[in-house]
């Protein structure tokens, strides 16, 4: 059983998202290392944290059920305790007595004694069920109200479920294994960057090679910074949907010069990496725009040519690029799986307020294409406002503008179908990947 500073680390984790709004993947991995805490304690402390986060909604119904005061009554560190301590019960196959004793323990540390009593009494009743027996007894009935099921069960706001549920079309039937796949750790993937680091070097550090991208290897845990060609630089941390709408953009079929690329929201670098590797390797050049100064200075470590500009007013001459990759700001509900937090956090509202962006800097960057030169509009969001809705928008103004069928691009992928014809759109449950969405535009 991992000691008790595990736990501590975990719960400080919770408390550091809940009062200061902070980010899992950036508060977890430097407190781990500030606390010596390496290797299975690691991965321990990281799934604890990151699945009682993201099944929060589920978790709060579990113990609404089982405490006889509304949970706003109860001291917040004795709810994310109790929080911790559900999620082992149910989810992390904890024995029950190791599970309470810890939690109880920890409520005792971390808010005083008084509380643990209660703490003790509500998580011995959650233990009477597991996940499934909870489930059908806090969600409402799948057959009558889908949806309210889904968002109890799955732990997903009701208008991200919608908003999901819209977006996989006529396959609505997946959007439970969606959901379940938002609830799964992701696998660590990483690229080998063309003519810096092969896959085969990455397999021979225990990966496994992908068969959708060609750059991509699958670890099997671990830190991969322990990976040498990830310490220097020539790999890198990707899902595998963000390596392929990159490629996708570097394969599409050009007349004439084929020199200068442009990422115009490049920011923290992963695509801009990928991109600048395979232009170098043809002898081009890639530009990473990007507008907040901080991410620029991040997508420095593997871009030699990195521009603070915002995007909507470029400083590059119109009509000058070959290839252009516009990576929109966007919800980001095609990432759940990796940003714990981020469902709780995001409002419907963030969608309208993106789309009006979204419109501007694909203009701008069909702008930047000369003729025949091609631009990839993606998004980490399968969202049809954003995907559908933002490529049609530009599309009806601009006659300057055609839509390429960029499914034959991905060819180890199969069933990515997008929601415009030739667009693509990949989906944790079918691809492994993060819901990206693709459309590769050409200017004539
Ligand atoms: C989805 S992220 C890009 C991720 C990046 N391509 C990668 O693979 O690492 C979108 C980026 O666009 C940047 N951004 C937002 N508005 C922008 C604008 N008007 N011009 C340029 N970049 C912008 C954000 O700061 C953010 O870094």
């Amino acid at each position: 059983m991992p000691a008790d500073r595990v736990r501590g680390a975990a719960y400080d984790v919770l408390t550091a998202v809940r009062e200061q709004d902070a980010y899992t993947n950036l508060v977890l991995p430097p407190l781990l290392r500030a606390r010596q805490i390496t290797g299975r304690d690691a991965a321990f402390a990281t799934e604890l944290v990151s699945g009682t986060i993201r099944r929060q909604g589920l978790y709060d119904a579990v113990l609404a059920a089982n405490v006889d005061r509304p949970l706003a009554k109860v001291d917040p560190g004795v709810l994310d305790a109790l929080r911790l301590g559900t999620h082992q019960l149910l989810a992390m196959r904890v024995p029950t007595h190791a599970a309470v004793g810890t939690t109880v323990d920890l409520v005792r540390r971390k808010v005083g004694h008084r509380p643990s009593g209660f703490a003790n009494a509500v998580l011995r009743k959650v233990a009477r069920h597991d996940l499934d027996g909870w489930v059908r007894r806090v969600a409402p009935d799948p057959g009558s109200d889908p949806l309210g099921y889904a968002e109890v069960a799955h732990a997903h706001p009701r208008w991200v479920v919608e908003a999901l549920a819209e977006s996989l079309g006529d396959r609505r039937d997946e959007l439970d294994a969606l959901l379940a796949a938002d609830n799964d750790a992701p696998r660590v993937t990483l690229v080998a960057r063309p003519g810096l680091a092969t896959v085969d070097e990455l397999v021979a550090a225990g990966g496994t090679a992908s068969r959708q991208s060609r750059y991509a290897v699958t670890l099997p845990g671990g830190d991969p910074a322990a990976v040498p060609a990830v310490a220097e630089g020539r790999a890198g941390v990707q899902d595998e949907g963000s390596q392929l709408v990159a490629t996708a953009l570097a394969d599409a079929a050009l007349d004439g010069t084929d020199a200068r690329w442009l990422d115009t929201c490049a920011g923290p670098g992963g695509k801009a990496a990928l991109l600048a590797a395979l232009a170098t390797e043809r002898g081009g050049l890639l530009l990473a725009a990007e507008l907040q100064h901080h991410r620029a200075v991040l997508v420095r470590s593997a871009v030699p040519r990195v521009v603070t500009v915002d995007g909507t007013r470029p400083a590059w001459r119109s009509g000058t690029f070959d290839r252009v990759m516009v990576d929109a700001p966007c919800s980001g509900l095609g990432a759940l799986r990796r940003r714990p937090e981020a469902r709780w956090r995001k409002q419907a509202a963030d969608v309208d307020g993106l789309v009006p962006l979204q419109e501007t800097l694909l203009d701008r960057a069909l702008d930047a294409a000369r003729p025949g030169g091609v631009v990839a509009y993606v998004t980490c969001s399968p969202v049809l406002a954003e995907t559908r809705g933002v490529v049609a928008a530009v599309l009806a103004r601009r006659d300057d503008v055609r839509l390429d069928d960029a499914a034959p691009l991905l060819p180890g992928v199969t069933d990515a179908a997008g929601p415009l014809p030739g667009t693509v759109q990949l989906w944790p449950h079918r691809h492994g990947t993060d819901a990206m969405f693709l459309a590769l535009l050409r200017r004539h």
